[in-house]
């Protein structure tokens, strides 16, 4: 058995639920342990048909491998009656018993595969049902739920805890399964050969379970110091190779190189006490198998003297119990991965039984062909109000231009127009939409190229696009220039891993989804603010391409922007405090011209025409 126990420290990785909950209430959810196995069984109800089949191959598969030891112990008994009888054995009187256990071997390997490939089946069937509802739901969480919890939060559940409960199902569930199931007929099969060799076998669980709790007690604060020294060693080395002109600069590479030392031995220490630790519960776990082996044997010693049992009776006997070895330990062992997988399990089901809350609130439809926006405040948490009560209408066709100074709620404005963030109060209401027309789309500055070809990323707009429409979109906002050159067109491979696309192109790449979409309102927060300035202006002709004929609300931290729009609206701390035309705010004294005037004494003369 050469499996380490550290499973342990990621069981105890795992906030418990009502812990987790208590420190911070704005943390997603952990679902309690009765619901996390409900969830279990409902995650399996669509397959319980090829659960039960599988679970009685398996249990086949255990008991005809039991036949093993009666069927040696058949042969101790043969090879003792001939001893006695004639003083050998003939090959005839072995031939069945061995040609049985050959029998035996074969079925039990041909079921034993069925079983672990119906399990298998099994588990990838419940694992894409939990990855399915799990990123639904994800993907379904309002931002301002997911901002309050924190990215981390819902990244470590979706690559942590997903992997996790991926590897239990995989392999340390099946395998328990296994050992459990070998465990449980096992002593069964003591107790059918006689009910004292079971209670001799018996005798190693006290020690058994002590060793188990020995374990668990100091394995638990052990491996939780072991991670927060293991953090902190990763720690100082960052922060000394990441600092490494200043540790220079400064004389304190002795003082730095002290530091990692320490770190890195008391990090080695806990490791060593780990193992220490290991060791010390194999030794343990071995003391109490032999007692019970002893146990056993004393049992059949006894039984053959009184004649209750035959030789061979007693060494099937001895047989089982050593058989038991493997399973325990690996089910002690396996108990922790269980653990940490049900931990992990919690943790996601916790997302996916969130209440259903629609993530992009459908917007109310406007009386007429006007996008309104109505008494709009919003705070985030707990936090002050960083819009209040905003008012702004976009005309049918309509470019606005956003200004304010950073912080005046632009982008959040913006997202709550585009409706990807639910306001505190207040609303949006939009034109009637048509034949599936979206309503708005937002254009944001964190921009995503999706892994696949051009064309497959150009088609998450719309995804029955033709080629030709997919060169239209490219062509508007002046792409498809270089998307042509590409090695394969269309069908190039980008994004991450493959052909990488500058901020430019995928800012381009952004725009003629837009296109694609075609949505009743644009939304541009800083979507040309990537690129330097000789960059920055091809941007914004593809962005005035992209908007060409459309209601659209532009988040302009580039002037320039505001320049060309039909209509400038000035945010300062969350309120609007003017709106018009460029020209006519410009020469009007209040805070857009001095916006202007701070803006374009910065860019030369060029900018302020
Ligand atoms: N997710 C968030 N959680 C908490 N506060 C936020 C969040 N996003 C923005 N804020 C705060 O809300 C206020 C308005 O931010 P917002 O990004 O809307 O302003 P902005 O005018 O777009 O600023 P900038 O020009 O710097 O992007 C700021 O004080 C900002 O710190």
């Amino acid at each position: 058995m050469t499996t380490t126990p550290d499973l342990v420290e990621e069981t105890t990785g795992c906030p418990a639920p009502d812990a987790a909950d208590a420190r911070n209430s704005d943390l997603l959810p952990v679902a309690s342990g009765k619901r996390t196995r409900a969830a279990a069984l409902e995650l399996l109800r669509p397959d319980r048909g090829l659960a039960v089949r599988s679970a009685l191959v398996l249990v086949a598969a255990t008991a005809i491998g039991l036949l093993t030891q009666p069927l040696l112990g058949r042969i101790v008994d043969l090879v003792a009656e001939g001893a006695r009888g004639a003083g050998t054995v003939s090959t005839g009187t072995l031939t069945l018993p061995v040609v049985l256990l050959v029998v035996v071997a074969v079925l039990q390997g041909a079921s034993t595969a069925l079983g672990l490939g119906m399990t298998a089946r099994l588990g990838e069937s419940v694992l894409a049902r939990l990855r399915e509802r799990f990123v639904e739901r994800a993907l379904a969480l309002p931002a301002d739920r997911i901002e309050r919890a924190g990215s981390g939060d819902l990244t470590a559940r979706v690559t942590g805890d997903v992997a996790r409960v991926s590897e239990a199902v995989r392999s340390a569930l099946p395998e328990l399964a296994r050992s459990s199931l070998t465990i449980v007929l096992t002593l069964g099969a003591l107790a059918v050969l006689d009910w004292r060799f079971l209670v001799a076998a018996l005798l190693a669980v006290p020690v058994q379970a002590w060793t188990a709790r020995w374990y668990v007690r100091r394995a638990v604060p052990l491996y939780a110091k072991q991670r927060i020294a293991t953090g902190a060693q990763q720690q100082q080395l960052l922060e000394t190779i990441g600092g490494a002109d200043t540790v220079r600069g400064h004389l304190l590479e002795e003082d730095h190189t002290r530091r990692v030392e320490e770190r890195s031995n008391a990090a080695v220490e806990l490791s060593k006490r780990g193992v220490r630790l290991v060791l010390g519960f194999y030794g343990r776990l071995h003391i109490g198998e032999y007692i019970g082996l002893v146990g056993v044997l004393l049992a059949g010693l006894i039984l053959v003297r009184e004649d209750a049992v035959s030789i061979g009776t007693a060494t099937a006997a001895a047989l089982y119990f050593h058989n038991l070895f493997g399973p325990i330990n690996a089910a002690l062992v396996l108990l922790d991965d269980a653990q940490s997988a049900t931990a992990g399990l919690a943790r996601l089901v916790g997302v996916t039984d969130l209440p259903e809350e629609p993530a992009r609130p459908a917007a109310a439809t406007s009386a007429d062909a006007f996008v309104h926006v109505r008494g709009v405040t919003h705070a985030y948490g707990n936090g002050s109000p960083v819009l209040h009560e905003v008012d702004l209408d976009l005309h049918e066709g309509e470019h606005v231009a956003l200004v304010g100074t950073s912080g005046a709620g632009k982008s959040t404005l913006a997202r709550i127009l585009a409706g990807v963030q639910r306001p505190t109060s207040g609303g949006v209401t939009m034109p009637a939409h048509e034949n599936g027309r979206p309503g708005a789309v937002l254009v944001s500055q964190e921009l995503h190229v999706f892994a696949g070809t051009l064309a497959e990323d150009l088609r998450l707009a719309r995804p029955d696009a033709s080629d030709e429409e997919l060169r239209a979109a490219l062509a508007t906002v002046d792409a498809l220039a270089w998307a042509e050159t590409l090695p394969d067109g269309l069908d190039t491979v980008v994004g991450e891993g493959a052909h990488s696309l500058d901020a430019a192109k995928a800012q381009q790449l952004a725009l003629a989804r837009l296109v694609l979409a075609d949505p009743l309102v644009a939304v541009l927060d800083e979507a040309t603010a990537e690129a330097g300035s000789a960059g920055a202006r091809v941007l914004e002709q593809s962005a005035r391409a992209a908007l060409d004929g459309r209601t659209a609300l532009i988040v302009a931290h580039r002037l320039t922007q505001a320049a060309t729009a039909d209509r400038v609206v000035v945010l300062e701390h969350g309120r609007v405090v003017e709106s018009g035309p460029h020209e006519l705010l410009k020469d009007a004294g209040g805070p857009y011209a001095r916006l202007w005037a701070a803006w374009s004494g910065t860019r030369g003369p060029a900018a302020s025409e």
